[in-house]
């Protein structure tokens, strides 16, 4: 029961009180995401709750704490479900009529580890549907949360002014270990119009398969060092050295990935493996962004959101794609960036919670420092400065 374990990505609570008011789950192909609110401290009249949002008179049903986030590998599920019997589920937590309690999840772990949740932390997994939850988790953070959404072009970050009045349609690609495309059109309203296998688990995968590496980290960090162009055929390869000017195409163009590696008199352990994880990266990476573009054209769409644990806030990850829709689209489509990119479905399963809907549930507190971003252009070191936690209060009329 008093298991300790601490998780990437989770930021440990030293409130005495901070047992889970309410968990939800994104149990994925690759990753299981958590998000939880901890604190159960009612607000009554506070300034900061009624110039977030207008609650007068209901504030009985409110709670003061704080969002969390938190991923394990859904090959350890265990972990996760140390991590959850660790922090214990508080008396708030939603119940069944007469039963125990019920926890929130979407994924495909919602299906596969029901009976281990159950078995191990007597909890019941009410299951909600994946897309359903990407699309509630992807609106509820553009629309609230401040500087969610930015831009990463030629190395420069910038945040999206996101206009509430002028946000759909919009089309959202989840790279996930797969890759899901959605056309959103407004709160519900949307269709899974296309997708790809070629996705998060591919790089992943393939990666760890040419590289040895043992983690996600650390393949990204070969990627760093790599040049993809020993590996990678270009068309300057293919025309002397040349342009081929008459197609558009410069000599630096990327012609062939991993084209260079069939006439070159080499065997894997020839090629370094900085170069190989580079140019996987920018092998997926490019190809979702076109495929991104080609879905976004099909619908007439010109905002295209990008979320998943693929991305990682990796530079190179986000510059490729950048590129990728900008190149095919002729600068008329552009990609955005979410901030909690990894947690879109397990926000969504969150929000589920409210039966109103998801509007109105989560509230965030103004000015929250802690929530302020420090982009600088890098990824974050520090796992817990990538998903700080974010002061907010439950509204649970
Ligand atoms: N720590 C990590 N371990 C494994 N994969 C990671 C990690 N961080 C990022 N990834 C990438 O994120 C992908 C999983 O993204 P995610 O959105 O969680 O999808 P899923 O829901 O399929 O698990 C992996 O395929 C991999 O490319
Ligand atoms: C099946 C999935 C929705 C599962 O989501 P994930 O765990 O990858 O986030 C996703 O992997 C996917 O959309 N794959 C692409 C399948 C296709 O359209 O061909």
């Amino acid at each position: 029961m008093d298991l300790e374990v601490t998780p990437a990505g989770a930021n440990s609570d030293t409130r005495s009180d901070a047992r889970i008011s309410h968990l939800a789950l994104d149990i994925g192909g690759t990753l299981a995401k958590l998000v939880y609110f901890s604190g159960n401290e009612k607000l009554l009249n506070d300034d900061r709750v009624q110039s977030s949002a207008e609650v007068g008179g209901r504030s009985s049903s409110i709670l003061h704490g704080r969002l969390h986030f938190a991923k394990f590998e859904t090959g350890k599920i265990d972990e996760c479900v140390a991590f959850i019997n660790s922090k214990e589920l508080g008396s708030q937590h939603p119940k069944e009529l007469g039963n125990g309690k019920i926890v929130k999840a979407t994924g495909g772990g919602a299906f596969k580890f029901a009976d281990l949740f159950k078995e191990k932390l007597d909890v019941c997994l009410d299951k909600e549907d994946e897309m359903d939850c990407l699309v509630a988790g992807a609106n509820f953070l553009l629309k609230a949360v401040h500087q969610e959404a930015f831009t990463y072009i030629g190395g420069q970050k910038e945040f999206v002014q996101i206009n509430q009045d002028d946000l759909y349609p919009f089309l959202l690609v989840n790279i996930g270990s797969g890759v899901s495309m959605i056309k959103v059109d407004g709160n519900g309203k949307f269709e899974r119009v296309s997708g790809t296998s070629l996705g998060g688990g591919t790089f992943w995968g393939l990666g760890k398969l040419l590289t040895k590496c043992n983690s996600f980290d650390e393949l990204l960090e070969l990627s760093q060092q790599g040049n993809n162009r020993v590996v990678d055929m270009l068309v300057g390869d293919i025309y002397g050295g040349g342009d081929y000017n008459k197609i558009g195409l410069s000599s630096t163009a990327i012609a062939s990935s991993f084209g260079k590696t069939v006439s070159a008199n080499k065997v894997l352990e020839n090629y370094r493996t900085e170069d190989l994880a580079r140019s996987l990266l920018r092998m997926i990476s490019n190809n979702i962004g076109q495929l991104a573009y080609l879905t976004a054209l099909r619908f007439g769409l010109r905002r295209i959101f990008f979320g998943g644990f693929f991305i990682r806030g990796q530079c190179y990850t986000m510059d490729t794609i950048s590129v990728a829709v900008h190149y095919w689209s002729k600068g008329d489509a552009q990609a955005m960036f979410m901030r909690h990119e990894g947690f879109l479905g397990a926000l969504g399963a969150f929000m589920s919670y409210n039966k109103q809907g998801p509007d109105n549930f989560i509230h965030l507190m103004k000015q929250d420092p802690k929530h302020e971003p420090e982009f600088d252009g890098t990824a974050p070191e520090e796992e817990d400065s990538e998903y700080a936690s974010i002061d907010c209060f439950l509204d649970l009329a």
